[in-house]
């Protein structure tokens, strides 16, 4: 077995598991000229740069800051076409309301197997040149049993955290007869995609006309944890829904957008601290014009908080946690320290993940350096590429 010395490192944040402060300073386990020891892709050592053991081989990261690789829990990576118009027209004040995924279901369509792999090996390349080193990916471009299948072999391709996102919208096809998609997904889809995914979705959203009411997200959700995935729901990301409480409900590890969130919302959500995350998209506020969540609040009222890309052609159409942060951190009340807790250890929490996230022995190598001397400047230095995933 071979071990790599990984030393010179100015400031290393571990993200303790050891420490149950969830707001406070102490939060991130930062150690100042540190050094860490990897065994077969697993990090056997962690501790003062000076009192690191001798081992087969050293790199030194000349003084840069080291953070966990950041855990990117939502994204749709398999996609084909472009939507820029759509977001150029939401700019200028027209509303997102899902009826463009329809544009992207027919561009996946056209496209075959080894383009969509291409648009994906990019896209990979370019996240993990940013810092990420795990990444969710959800079909839901697909919308028939045979096209959501495809989705989720190419996801299967490139990471274990793939999700069935059958109910992402209502194809056209079925606007008059809901209840004969929702049976299709419950049924044959989800048959299909079932030994594809480790986790299902629904795209809960009373407020579009696209997505799915509480009901039949419950349907969908029910029958999906009965096939044995595990769930996470899109909710309350156009306006005040059911979403959020549907996933404490339902035991989901996670609720994401939490655009809109009512006081009831955010105290089933602390209940179940532990159990079920609040994943936030800045990317997504950004990218539409819908208000920025409170974060501060949902913080201090003990939630389990989650930072990740939403990366997609519609809402958000970036691949870049540097810049999640930075917004997180500018525009919702988070501070430095919470955002990049938020993007890894909270990352893998609503991934369900003890493997990843942190820095501490036992746990994979994933490591970030950033070409920086702290994490502070992850969004001290927005827009600028100072952070990727670090080749061991
Ligand atoms: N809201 C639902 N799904 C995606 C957007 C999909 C699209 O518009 O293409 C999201 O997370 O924002
Ligand atoms: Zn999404």
């Amino acid at each position: 077995m071979t071990s790599t010395l990984v030393t010179g490192i100015a400031e290393l944040t571990t993200c303790r598991s050891d420490v149950d402060d969830h707001v406070g300073p102490d939060r991130l386990g930062l150690l100042t000229d540190a050094a860490v020891v990897v065994e077969d892709g697993v990090i056997t050592w962690v501790g003062a740069g000076r009192e690191a053991p001798d081992c087969d081989a050293v790199v030194d990261v000349g003084g840069r800051a080291v953070v966990p690789g950041f855990v990117d829990s939502h994204s749709h990576l398999v996609f084909a076409g472009d939507r820029s118009a759509e977001f150029a027209a939401r700019m200028t004040g027209a509303a997102y309301d899902g009826g463009g995924i329809a544009t992207t279901v027919s561009a996946t369509a056209a496209a075959g197997d080894d383009e969509l792999r291409a648009l994906l090996a990019k896209r990979l390349a370019e996240l993990r040149s940013q810092g990420t080193t795990t990444i969710e990916v959800k079909g839901g471009y697909g919308l028939t049993v045979e096209a959501e299948a495809r989705l989720l072999r190419l996801a299967l391709e490139v990471t274990p955290e793939t999700t069935f996102l059958g109910a992402h919208v209502v194809p056209p096809a079925y606007a008059t007869d809901r209840a004969a998609y929702l049976d299709l997904v419950t049924g044959p889809m989800l048959d299909a995609c079932a030994p594809l995914a480790r986790w299902a979705d629904v795209f809960c959203e009373p407020n579009s006309a696209h997505a799915f009411d509480g009901e039949e997200s419950r349907a969908v959700l029910e029958a999906c944890a009965a096939a044995g995935l595990l769930l996470r729901v899109h909710g309350n990301q156009l306006g005040p829904g059911p979403g959020a409480q549907l996933a404490v409900e339902l035991g989901a590890a996670s609720v994401d957008h939490c655009t809109f969130l009512s006081d009831d919302d955010v105290e089933a959500l602390a209940g179940a601290a532990g159990t079920t995350s609040a994943t936030l998209l800045p990317g997504v506020e950004f990218s539409t014009r819908m208000p920025w969540v409170d974060a501060r609040r949902l913080l201090d009222a003990g939630l389990d908080v989650a930072l990740a890309s939403d990366c997609n052609p519609g809402t958000c159409n970036t691949t870049s946690m540097p810049f999640v942060i930075a917004l997180a951190v500018r525009e919702m009340g988070m501070t430095p320290a919470e955002a990049l807790y938020a993007a890894t250890a909270g990352g893998a929490k609503a991934l369900r993940r003890d493997d990843i996230g942190r820095v501490e022995v036992g746990r994979a190598a994933d490591l970030t350096v950033l070409d920086a001397p702290s994490y502070l400047h992850l969004a001290y230095r927005p827009g600028v590429p100072i952070a990727r995933a670090f080749d061991l």
